[in-house]
């Protein structure tokens, strides 16, 4: 292992301590980041992805980072090289993406950014690990086979852990947690743009205090 590689995999672990549950953010007014940064806060969670879908991304993901101290702010959606650039220049703490690329991962690679790449298939964990990812995000996750797919990637991958998203949401969340393979979940059930769009705060705070509960005993 690299000390580079060592001192990357040391600050993720210490990231996702602050989960289990990462809420999927997209934000379309930056005027939206820090209520909704602070609403899920709230509610008890503090990791979370904003994705870099929107032009309102960016200068949402740097608002909460200056005003919501508790958040522990990811960037997600990272496809290229540069984006992981953009998402290091922003202040996040670790990046996210639905998949990887070589070129995504060799940069990735050559980074201190924490980043965690996205992977459906053997092959491209094979990919990740080669990089020297051992923390990968399961995307889609119930598209892509759900539990008895992530339990089946267990036998010949014991080395990788996991953050399943894509289909989660408060019904099946513990569910997926119970896996010893697992990390992290993440979703944008927690974060719906409906509800952004109408700033429901305290109805994403009483979700984000739900998600929290269904995820104990
Ligand atoms: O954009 C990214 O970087 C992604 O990896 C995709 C998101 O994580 C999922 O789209 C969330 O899925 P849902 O919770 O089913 O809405």
């Amino acid at each position: 292992m690299t000390s580079l590689s060592g001192s990357r995999d040391k600050k993720l672990a210490d990231i996702l301590r602050a989960g289990p549950i990462v809420p999927v953010i997209t934000l379309e007014r930056v005027d939206d980041a820090v209520p909704l940064a602070r609403a899920l806060v709230a509610g008890g969670l503090r990791l979370l992805e904003i994705t870099l879908r929107t032009p309102a991304a960016a200068d949402s993901a740097a608002a909460i980072i200056q005003e919501v101290p508790e958040a522990i702010v990811g960037i997600g959606t990272v496809l290229t090289p540069r984006d992981l650039e953009r998402a290091q220049a922003l202040g996040a703490r670790y990046a996210l993406s639905p998949g990887a690329t070589p070129a995504l991962l060799e940069a990735a690679a050559g980074s201190e950014m924490p980043f965690i790449p996205g992977i459906a298939t053997a092959s491209e964990l094979m990919g990740a690990l080669e990089h020297g990812f051992q923390t990968v995000k399961f995307f889609p996750a119930v598209a892509s086979g759900g539990i008895p797919a992530l339990k089946a990637l267990a036998g010949p991958f014991p080395q990788a852990r996991f953050c399943p998203t894509g289909g989660i949401d408060e019904k099946n969340a513990r569910d997926w947690l119970t896996l010893p393979n697992v990390v992290a979940i993440g979703g944008s059930w927690v974060c719906q743009t409906s509800d952004i769009r109408a700033k429901a705060w305290n109805d994403i705070t009483a979700k984000a205090e739900r998600a929290v509960m269904s995820i104990k005993a």
